[in-house]
C-alpha cells in the first residue's frame, strides 16, 4: 500500500518529535512518502497529485485548514476526464489518514480520533491493519464561479464575524485558545447587528425563510469544541447523511442564552426556540443576504458574500479510522 504523508510544520500542535513519530510508525506499516507543506494550499496540491499518481493512502498531520485543502485537492484531481464515475466514487479516490496537529482538531475528533497526535497514531495503525474504513459525506459550497468542500462546517453571520476577529489576532501573533474564541464572540457580540437580519434560506422542497441573521451548515456533529466539551447546535447531523441547518431570526439574549445552554449540553433533541430555522439531512439551500455577510468554512473566514450555495456531497471519501 504506498501512502503520501503532508505534514503542516507551521500548525499548532505539530512539532518534530510527532512527526517523527508519526513517520516511524506509518512507514513500518505502508510504503510512505513524506511531503511538508511550505504555503497556504499546498496540501491541495500535493493531495491532487497523489491521487492522480494512483496512491492509496493520503495521511494528514495538522490543522483544520490543512485537511480541508488536501480534501479538496482529493475531490478537484488534476485531470477530471482521466477518472471514470464510479457508483460509489469513495472508491476512486485514496482513502485519507487524519492525524490531529491543529489547534481545534474538529474533524479527527468527530471520526472518533483521541486528540492527542500519538494516542490518533496508535488508532489509524490498528484500522490499517484490520482494513477499517468508514465512508463519508461532505459538504460543498459554491458562490459566484468558486466552489469548496467542507468536513465538518461552513457558516455564515456572526460566528464567522468571530473567526475573522480570531485569525486577524493569529495574524498578530496570538495563539487561537478556546479562552480567546469566546472572549471575541463575547466582545463581539456587542458589534454585530442584532436588528436588521440580512438573510433569506431557500432550496428545492424548501419553504422560504427571510430574516435569519446566521446560519450554521454542519456536516457532523459536534460543530465544534471548547477544549474538551462538544458543541451541539445540530445533533442529528452526521457524515453518514446530507447537510444540517440552524439559522437564528432573533440575536438578543432572551433568544440566545437558553439556545447557548442547550448546545452545551450532550442531548439528542434538536434545540427549541420559537426564533430557530433547523434542516436535517438536506441535500441542498442557499443562503442569499441583502448585503455581504461574513463566510466561513471548516473554522477558515473566506470573505463577505451576498449568496451562497450549499450541498451534501455524499460518500465522497473513505477514511482509515
Ligand atoms: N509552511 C507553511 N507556512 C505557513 N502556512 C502554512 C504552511 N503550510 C500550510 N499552511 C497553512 O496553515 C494554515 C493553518 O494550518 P492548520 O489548519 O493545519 O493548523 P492550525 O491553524 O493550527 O489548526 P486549526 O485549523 O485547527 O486552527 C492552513 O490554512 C495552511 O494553508
Amino acid at each position: 500500500m504506498r501512502a503520501m504523508l503532508l505534514v503542516n510544520p507551521k500548525a499548532t500542535t505539530t512539532n518534530a518529535r510527532t512527526r517523527d513519530v508519526l513517520i516511524r510508525a506509518l512507514g513500518a506499516a505502508v510504503e510512505l512518502t513524506v511531503e511538508q507543506t511550505g504555503y497556504r494550499g499546498h496540501a491541495a496540491t500535493l493531495a491532487s497529485t497523489a491521487r492522480a499518481k494512483g496512491y492509496d493512502v493520503v495521511a494528514v498531520l495538522g490543522g483544520d485548514g490543512t485537511i480541508n485543502e488536501a480534501v479538496n485537492g482529493l475531490l478537484n484531481p488534476v485531470d477530471e476526464t482521466a477518472v471514470a464515475p464510479a457508483a460509489d466514487p469513495s472508491a476512486g479516490r485514496p482513502a485519507v489518514i487524519v492525524i490531529p496537529g491543529g489547534s481545534a482538531n474538529v474533524f479527527a475528533r468527530a471520526l472518533g480520533l483521541p486528540n492527542d497526535p500519538v494516542e490518533a497514531t496508535g488508532a489509524v495503525l490498528e484500522a490499517l491493519r484490520e482494513n477499517r474504513r468508514r465512508t463519508v459525506g461532505l459538504g460543498q459550497a459554491l458562490w459566484n464561479d468558486q466552489s469548496r468542500y467542507f468536513t465538518f462546517c461552513a457558516g455564515m453571520g456572526y460566528d464567522a464575524e468571530v473567526i475573522r476577529a480570531v485569525e486577524g489576532l493569529r495574524g498578530s501573533g496570538h495563539k487561537a485558545t478556546p479562552t480567546r474564541y469566546v472572549n471575541t464572540a463575547l466582545r463581539h457580540y456587542l458589534a454585530t447587528d442584532k436588528r436588521q437580519p440580512a438573510m433569506t434560506l431557500t432550496g428545492p422542497g424548501i419553504p422560504a425563510v427571510e430574516g435569519v441573521f446566521m446560519a450554521i451548515v454542519s456536516n457532523t456533529s459536534p460543530w465544534t469544541y471548547l477544549g474538551s466539551k462538544p458543541i451541539h447546535p445540530t445533533p442529528w447531523a452526521s457524515f453518514e447523511t446530507g447537510l444540517d441547518l440552524l439559522g437564528l431570526q432573533r440575536m438578543g439574549p432572551i433568544a440566545l442564552l437558553p439556545l447557548i445552554r442547550q448546545i452545551l449540553t450532550e442531548r439528542d433533541s434538536l434545540p427549541s426556540g420559537k426564533h430557530l430555522v433547523q434542516l436535517h439531512d438536506e441535500s441542498e439551500f442557499t443562503l442569499t443576504a441583502r448585503r455581504p455577510v461574513a463566510f466561513e468554512l471548516d473554522g477558515d473566514y473566506l470573505g463577505e458574500r451576498e449568496s451562497v450555495t450549499f450541498r451534501s456531497t455524499p460518500n465522497a471519501l473513505q477514511v482509515l479510522v
